[in-house]
């Protein structure tokens, strides 16, 4: 492969500099590099991030390949600057044998946009009765080391403790859809005086941190890491801050649209804005803010939630739970953390990849990700223009499906090119600009 020179990028958002990329690494870094031959990226006023690292995406398949596809989730995935996503275990068949994550992790190789690392299911089915095959699953090719009944919980709470034991062999994380179903049956948006007026069933914040505090505890009793899915009020927000200040072994993910969008986008009835946990109030997203900045919050995982048009062009009750956010994820944390002062960039890197491939053991190995943008280094980069606005139009989506809650919506930021180990993934548009030294 020819190399890349990317010229005059500011790397985590500092002074620029060059960045030279030869056999898949990042072969130098520094101002006024050059190199004959090269292919030369003018990247002046972009940001240059390393590879996004996702913690929680729904790939679809196998079994719902008319809302995703590995292929199409994977390249909704590179346009939004991602290198690695973490595919959830709510497929049909549920991934919760190593056969079935060693055919999805196969299927990310195949396709070829991001790595995929897939989630195990904990419990067979995702029934909640009796441990699917951990072990195996994380012995396989797939190497798994998060675990996740998402989209229900593990509420038994002699399951969970079983779980976290488990994996402990293999460092492995329980990552809890935190949610008790007995304070959920039939549950359809935040509960709160909106909820009453609407006349549609409430969704309390406790169902959430009852869940959070007990999984906290159950951790620090065992010894063995949780992780908090989707975190979605003020109250599980103190709750993994105590559990922190005490030292306990816990991390927290928010999604970009528990951020920025609030339950009053409820009371128009429109299924976009139906998800699982339920847009909450403006204090809820204030106290998410502050909490990813202070690192309350360890990172934002898309929970990129795919379904076909039938599932949300229908009543309210009837429409299925779940948002896209790969492609506008990043744009949505520039508006909510960056241009707000909340963030620099080298947090966005921080809660974007470094945090997130850290959690999801794949910061080191054969295919490390979110690794420092550094010589040597695997050149997985995403390379952003801050200074653009974008209407967001469904339509031009890569996913399959347009479940997008920002259609319409004018947001900031576009991601120009994203690498994989020095190939080019995604690019926005025609980036390069000729060949360095010599004769162009
Ligand atoms: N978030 C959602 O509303 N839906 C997710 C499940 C989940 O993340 O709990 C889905 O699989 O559609
Ligand atoms: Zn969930
Ligand atoms: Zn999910």
């Amino acid at each position: 492969m020819t190399p890349i020179l990317i010229q005059n990028a500011r790397v985590l958002g500092g002074d620029p500099q060059d960045i030279l990329i030869d056999d898949g690494v990042i072969a130098g870094l520094g101002a006024g590099l050059g190199k004959d031959g090269a292919t030369t990226i003018d990247a002046a006023g972009l940001i240059a991030l390393p590879g996004l690292v996702d913690l929680h995406t729904h790939l679809r398949e196998p079994g719902r390949e008319d809302a995703e596809t590995v292929e199409t989730g994977t390249l909704a995935a590179a346009r939004g600057g991602f290198t690695a996503v973490h595919a959830m275990a709510n497929t049909d068949p549920v991934a919760d044998t190593a056969g079935v994550v060693e055919q999805v992790w196969r299927l990310g190789r195949e396709a070829g946009h991001a790595d995929v690392r897939p989630v195990g299911a904990v419990t067979v089915g995702l029934k909640g009765e009796r441990l699917a095959e951990l072990g195996a699953m994380a012995e396989s090719a797939a190497g798994v080391r998060v675990f996740s009944d998402d989209g229900l919980c593990v509420h038994d709470a002699q399951l969970m403790r079983r779980a976290l034991e488990y994996v402990k062999a293999f460092d492995g994380v329980i990552a809890q859809h935190a949610q008790e179903p007995r304070l959920t049956e039939g549950a359809q948006m935040n509960e709160g005086e909106l909820s009453g007026r609407l006349g549609l069933r409430g969704w309390p914040s406790v169902a959430e941190e009852a869940i959070v505090a007990r999984d906290v505890l159950l951790a620090a009793h065992v010894g063995s890491r949780v992780h908090i899915c989707h975190l979605s009020t003020k109250g599980s927000v103190e709750i993994v801050r105590l559990a922190k200040e005490r030292g306990l072994p816990v991390t927290a993910e928010v999604t970009p649209h528990h951020l920025l969008l609030t339950d009053e986008l409820v009371a128009g009835y429109d299924p976009r804005y139906k998800v699982n946990p339920p847009l909450r109030t403006a204090d809820d997203v204030a106290a998410l803010r502050e909490a990813l900045a202070d690192g309350t919050i360890d990172i934002v995982a898309t929970d990129h939630a795919p379904h076909p048009v039938e599932a949300k062009d229908c009543e309210w009750d009837a429409a299925a739970f779940g948002m896209l956010g790969l492609e506008t994820a990043l744009s949505v944390v520039q508006h909510t953390m960056v241009d707000t002062g909340l963030l620099d960039w080298a947090g966005v890197a921080d809660r974007l990849s470094f945090a997130p491939a850290r959690i999801g053991r794949c910061d080191t190995g054969g295919v490390p990700h979110g690794r420092p943008v550094a010589v040597g280094e695997p050149a997985n980069l995403a390379l952003v223009d801050p200074s653009t606005t974008t209407t967001i139009d469904p339509s031009t989506s890569a996913s399959l499906s347009r479940n997008t809650p920002y259609e319409g919506m004018k947001l900031p930021g576009t991601v120009v090119a994203t690498f994989l180990r020095g190939r080019p993934t995604h690019q926005a548009h025609q980036i390069t600009g000729g060949t360095a030294g010599g004769n162009t």
